[in-house]
């Protein structure tokens, strides 16, 4: 069997990516649209505040006029404006966002004014200048400008920003559908009675966690045997914009997924990539679905999922930048040179310092759950000494 070279990671990216589609367009209710990408520019229908607004409670009066005494003719609330001009010599109580009456300038704070009767006295410095403790109008946005940019994520603030924005929903993409199935003659759902032999399944589980805080729907195609028929016969009935498989994608003679796909009409795009774990891991496409098979090890799933498939349905969900973020941190240990594939190495942040587990064994869950990061390693990375800043992905 002919080898390919091992596909680098930047590149397997960037070809899964091209494989996917932005799911349809819907409009959603702010208060449902949390956590999507916005699928079109959002614009202001409004200018914030729409008028000079008083930022204090105090008592609105022309600058000019400093430094007094002021007849109080009037007051100005929130929601209920003071709707007559002020003159000079004039001042009206006034509350915090409540609009500047026409002819005053200035906001007065209570704390430095002293009121006898219907008259107003300054009692301490007062404003400094003109339009002190005044918001003006457009200061935090002007009509027609982008408050949230196409592809930006909908996080609290920026849907708040489009409620004050004038609008009620917002474009977003509908959910990507995922369908997840494991395959493996020995696995057997979680919490089922188990023959020697057997193994939980996990790999679902895991997934389906790993992606809950995106905006998909997960349908679950359970655990599929080792059977080209019924392989074949599950993915052709499946609807869905993405189809992960775990298991099967390596070179043994029970790895049946990828010629399953295919005879189900799915071209494979990309099989067997630069990383490590994860190598065996293949991308394509059958009709409108895009395949993203998994390896079986639950470590190289884990991995493989948080390098491609969350940017693949961030991606189909219209972000605009999808690449995961590592930081750096100081390692904590020596650490040997590493080979030609690009590494994720499960460790921990200790006492500031990073710890790789002793094991780097891609079947091992419980270096895994005790792993807060993953520390990056670029192929032929060179030994590295205690102290040197390396990169990590957080993973928890
Ligand atoms: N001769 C070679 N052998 C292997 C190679 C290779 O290049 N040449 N690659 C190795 C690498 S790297 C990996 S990773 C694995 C991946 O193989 P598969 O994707 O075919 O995975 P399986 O063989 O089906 O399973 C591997 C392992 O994981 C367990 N598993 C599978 N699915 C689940 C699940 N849903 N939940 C829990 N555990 C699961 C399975 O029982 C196996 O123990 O291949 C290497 N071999
Ligand atoms: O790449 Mo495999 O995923 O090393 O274990």
């Amino acid at each position: 069997m002919t080898r390919s070279p091992l596909l680098p990671l930047s590149e397997a990216l960037q070809r899964l990516l091209a494989l996917g589609h932005s799911t349809d367009r819907v409009e959603l209710p702010l208060r449902e649209a949390a956590g999507r990408w916005a699928a079109s520019d959002i614009g202001a229908l409004r200018t914030q505040p729409d008028a000079d607004l008083s930022a204090m409670d105090g008592y609105a009066i022309r600058f000019a006029d400093m430094p007094g005494p002021w007849r109080v003719v009037g007051e100005s609330a929130a929601g209920h404006r003071h709707d007559r001009p002020v003159n000079a010599g004039e001042a009206v109580r006034i509350f915090t966002g409540a609009a500047l009456p026409a002819g005053t300038d200035t906001v007065l704070v209570q704390e430095e004014a002293r009121r006898e009767g219907e008259m107003l006295y300054l009692d301490g410095e007062g404003p400094a200048h003109l339009a002190r403790n005044v918001r003006r109008r457009g200061l935090d946005f002007a009509q027609g400008d982008i408050l949230v940019a196409a592809g930006e994520r909908l996080t609290p603030a920026r849907l708040a920003l489009a409620a004050v924005g004038g609008h009620g929903a917002v474009p977003v993409r509908r959910r990507v559908r995922v369908a997840i199935a494991a395959t493996g003659d020995e696995l057997v759902t979680a919490g089922q009675p188990i023959a020697p032999g057997q193994l939980p399944e996990s790999n679902g589980v895991m997934l389906t966690a790993l992606i809950g805080d995106l905006p998909c729907h997960t349908i679950d195609l359970g655990i599929l045997p080792d059977d080209r028929a019924r392989l074949e016969e599950a993915f052709s009935g499946v609807d869905a914009d993405i189809l992960v498989t775990t298991g099967g994608a390596s070179v043994g003679d029970h790895d049946l997924v990828r010629p399953a796909l295919e005879a189900c009409g799915g071209t494979i795009d990309f099989w067997r990539i630069a990383l490590r774990p994860g190598k065996p891991m293949m991308a394509g496409r059958m009709r409108d679905t895009v395949l993203l098979g998994l390896p079986g090890n639950p470590v190289s799933a884990f991995v493989t999922a948080t390098l491609f498939l969350r940017p693949l349905i961030a991606a189909m969900s219209g972000a605009r930048g999808v690449m995961h973020r590592t930081i750096t941190a100081p390692l904590g240990e020596d650490l040997p040179a590493n080979g030609e594939r690009t590494d994720y190495m499960r460790a921990a942040r200790i006492d500031g310092g990073v710890f790789a587990a002793a094991i780097q064994d891609s079947s091992m869950l419980r270096a895994l759950a005790r792993a807060d990061c993953l520390i990056v390693r670029e192929p032929h990375d060179p030994a590295r000494k205690k102290g040197d800043s390396l990169e990590i992905l957080p993973i928890a």
